[in-house]
């Protein structure tokens, strides 16, 4: 059932089939006439046992519409229930929302005076101890209807995980549970609700829900409600719910007319494109700008929030608790802020998010709920506050980015402008690819229009209008071209053209202008500057301040990676420098996101970080003996390391010498070796000279013994005992010697002659002597000159061998061998 409906619907009495007088009467009470047509469409189908899937705005009274059929469900069952059996559970995503259906609740059951006994099941309980206390009052309270978290309520209706570990999202570990027994009984249960039902599933809660809808009748009605739907959701619909009646509701302008939207037609979204160094002046100046009222700021991180809430209540409301320093100073630095924040009302700062404790995260809540009119409120929070909170008369929404989630986006603003009242919303986009964000969300039927730029002068003023002759200094974006438009073209004519002019060719100029802002120069806003200037003044007084800004940059860096919107939100487009200017910051923290990005832009705070102070005594004086003690260690540690490494030199030092007497020894003993080696050497050749001396002493031929003495190698081959032939020719020269001596000859040439002849004959004889032996007479004139050949070879490698050193000693082991080959 999709229906389009107006934003207040009938009157309650006109409902079919009719309310109890009860209900109709605790309405009543309430001051509600009329049904809001979220109410209308969903109560009748819910109460008329179906299943039902509720897709509505924000703040269009989806509570009421759950609440109503559970009260009237129960009060239909004909056996009533039993003290531990329970008619009805709500499930809601967090604990503040769970407490605030529980609220409303409790107050209609009040109102109607029915005698059902609700009871909040919520995590948070700090010790095992406190959730057992807790089980054991809701044992002796009875409850009918529980309302709680997914986590909590798993545990009371299927019996608490004694064995086993859960993990985040409900499931039990490998290693196995054992429960113990559930603390209430839904076997008589009637209705189970889930509210905001795909945060459910976006939060990881699936395995709870499963475990829950396991120990739930079949035959009961369940409903689903939230503001947005999605993919998960339609299969857990399939899955869980029969034959479920589908509850749409459109929200059209107030007159009924244009454009389907998903956000209520009261509220108004703007936004904001400027280098996000501007942020923090804006939102002061809006504040400035507007009548006492309440705002809440959104932050993509708890560190974000934390930060900005310790600096916003230093810049606001600076008290002698929370300043380091003399009334006097105080006084002055008052006066200082005066001059960029100036307001007649008192302004309240508040934090919200997730790493609080469940007792603090209360008292924020119901703190801000109650600011009185005439006074100002600020709620800085994460989307822990974005989904089903109910604060009264919060008038604007602020979101310094926008959400990873997009869904987020629509409950965000949706804290404003409820039940029909007028609210504002305001987000800032940063100029490049974060302005296609604003197309993304017209797709999703969320329309926005671009806001005023709020300039203050020099007396304090809050002004829309451009100061007159404001600076245009150096382009914004890193990839921006060096075109010279202003951007007061851009931002200070949003209306430009809107009138009489077609709708398609509007949203071509509406479009072109957004993405002209890329290549923007943006005009100096100087007192903006000196406002951050003095923002990094003031945390240079407070260490406390100074840590957490660190780790909101950082967080809020890495946070921008996480954004679901990829293609909008680049990490790489961010103006990262811009952010950390807009954060304050006194010094660029080291991480990997600035590598590599030109950081000239970014002016360092003049100062030693390590001098900064905690405005606390106590934790300053912790601070300062751990800084002392951590010197000393550090200089401990200095002294020992300059100790060690004289040592090490020394020891080089020591080594040195030794070094040197080591390779001096080397040197003696080298020298050592090599006088050994003459001396073995000489040795040998004395050795080898009496050898010769002797073999020619044996020689009787006076001349033979000049030949063999002026040829020792020759002398040495004819004595040797291997060499037979050449002792043969040695006997042979013998004989001859004593023919020749019997003949005329001249003396010199015929000793050779006859040496020669000597050979010749020694030849002969040997080859006569192998004939006889081989029986063949062939003479072989190849072995004659082979022979010859070889003498000859072998006197010119005696002679080769007399040059070298060893010529007397070194006959070739080879030779032998060589010779042998060819005596073959
Ligand atoms: N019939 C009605 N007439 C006037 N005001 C109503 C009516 N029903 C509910 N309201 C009021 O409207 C406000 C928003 O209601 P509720 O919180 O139920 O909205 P919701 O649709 O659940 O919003 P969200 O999606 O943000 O959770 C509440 O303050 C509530 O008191």
């Amino acid at each position: 059932m999709a229906e389009a409906v107006p934003t207040f619907g009938k009157p309650w009495g006109s409902l079919q089939p009719s309310l109890s007088q009860a209900v109709l009467d605790a309405v009543a009470s309430l001051g509600f006439e009329h049904m809001t047509p979220v109410q209308e469409a969903t109560i009748p189908a819910f109460v008329q046992n179906s299943d039902v899937v509720v897709e509505a705005a924000t703040g269009s009274g989806k509570t009421l519409a759950f609440i109503i059929p559970v009260l009237e469900l129960l009060q239909r069952r004909k056996v009533k229930l039993a003290h531990s059996d329970v008619g009805a559970v709500i499930i809601s995503p967090t604990r503040e929302l769970a407490k605030q259906i529980f609220d409303v609740l409790d107050e209609v059951i009040r109102l109607t005076g029915f005698e059902y006994k609700p009871h909040l099941v919520v995590g948070g309980s700090s010790s095992a101890t406190n959730t057992a206390d807790e089980i054991s009052q809701m044992k002796e309270l009875g409850p009918d209807i529980l309302v709680g978290t997914p986590g909590r309520l798993e545990d009371v209706l299927c019996g608490r995980l004694k064995h086993g570990k859960k993990t985040k999202s409900g499931t039990i570990t490998a290693s196995g549970g054992v429960r113990g027994r559930p603390s209430a009984s839904a076997s008589k249960l009637e209705v189970c609700v889930l509210d905001e039902a795909d945060r459910l599933l976006d939060m990881g809660f699936e395995a709870s829900l499963t475990a829950i809808f396991s120990a739930l009748p079949k035959q009961r009605r369940t409903g689903l409600f939230s503001a947005t739907m999605s993919e998960a959701l339609s299969q857990l619909v399939r899955a869980g719910l029969r034959n479920p009646v589908r509850v749409q509701v459109q929200v059209r302008d107030k007159n009924g007319a244009g454009d389907e939207r998903r956000v209520p037609s009261t509220l108004s979204i703007r936004y904001l494109v400027w280098p996000p160094d501007r942020k923090l002046a804006q939102i002061l100046r809006f504040i400035q700008n507007n009548e006492p009222q309440k705002y809440i700021v959104y932050f993509s991180t708890c560190a974000a929030v934390d930060y900005f809430f310790k600096l916003l209540q230093r810049v606001i409301s600076p008290r002698l608790t929370n300043f380091a320093g003399s009334k006097k100073a105080l006084k002055e630095e008052r006066e200082r802020l005066k001059k960029y924040f100036d307001l007649d009302f008192p302004v309240s700062v508040h934090e919200l998010h997730g790493q609080m404790v469940q007792k603090k995260r209360q008292a924020t809540f119901s703190a801000f709920t109650a600011i009185p009119p005439g006074e100002a409120g600020i709620l800085l929070c994460t989307d822990v506050a974005s989904r089903g909170l109910d604060i009264p008369d919060v008038d604007c929404v602020i979101q310094w980015d926008p959400p990873t989630d997009p869904k987020s986006f629509a409950h965000r603003c949706g804290r404003t402008a409820r039940a029909g009242r007028s609210g504002q919303a305001l987000v800032f986009l940063n100029p490049g690819s974060e302005e296609t964000y604003v197309d993304f969300l017209e797709l999703r039927k969320i329309p926005m229009s671009p806001a005023d730029y709020l300039w203050q002068n020099e007396d304090g003023g809050i002004t829309t209008e451009t100061p007159e002759g404001a600076q245009v200094s150096g382009r914004f974006s890193d990839d921006g071209d060096e075109s010279n438009a202003v951007l007061s073209d851009a931002s200070n004519s949003k209306d430009d053209g809107e009138d009489g002019e077609d709708k398609g060719e509007s949203e071509q100029k509406k479009k072109k202008k957004r993405f002209s802002s890329l290549h923007i120069k943006y005009p100096d806003d100087e007192r903006s500057d000196r406002l951050l200037d003095l923002m990094r003044d003031i945390i240079a007084t407070d260490r406390s301040i100074y840590e957490r800004g660190k780790l909101a940059f950082v967080s809020f860096v890495q946070a921008y990676s996480k954004h679901e919107a990829t293609y909008i939100f680049r990490q790489k487009e961010l103006p990262i420098i811009e952010v950390a200017k807009g954060f304050a910051l006194l010094h660029l923290p080291s991480m990997p996101e600035l590598r590599g990005r030109p950081t000239g832009r970014f002016v360092r705070y003049e100062i030693d970080t390590d001098t900064i102070p905690y405005v606390d005594n106590k934790r300053e004086t912790q601070r300062l003996a751990k800084l002392e003690a951590a010197q000393k260690e550090k200089k401990e540690a200095r002294q020992h390391k300059a100790a060690e490494q004289q040592s090490e030199e020394k020891k080089k030092k020591k080594k040195k010498p030794n070094n040197t007497n080591a390779w001096s020894e080397a040197k003696e003993a080298k020298e050592r070796a090599r006088e050994r080696k003459l001396k073995r050497i000489k040795k040998r050749d004395a050795h080898a000279t009496l050898e010769e001396t002797r073999l020619l002493e044996k020689i009787d031929d006076p001349q033979l013994r000049e030949v063999l003495a002026k040829d020792p190698l020759l002398a040495k081959r004819m004595m040797s005992k291997r060499d037979k032939s050449l002792q043969d020719i040695k006997l042979m020269a013998a004989r001859q010697q004593a023919k020749a001596s019997s003949k005329q000859s001249t003396q010199s040439t015929q000793s050779t002659q006859s040496l020669e002849e000597v050979i010749e004959n020694a030849k002969k004889l040997r080859r006569s002597k192998r004939a006889s032996s081989d029986g063949s007479s062939d003479s072989d004139s190849s072995n004659e000159d082979g022979w010859e050949a070889e003498a000859r070879k072998e006197k010119i490698r005696a002679i080769m061998a007399k040059k070298t050193k060893r010529k007397r000693f070194s006959f070739n082991p080879g030779f032998s061998d060589e010779e042998a080959e060819n005596e073959e």
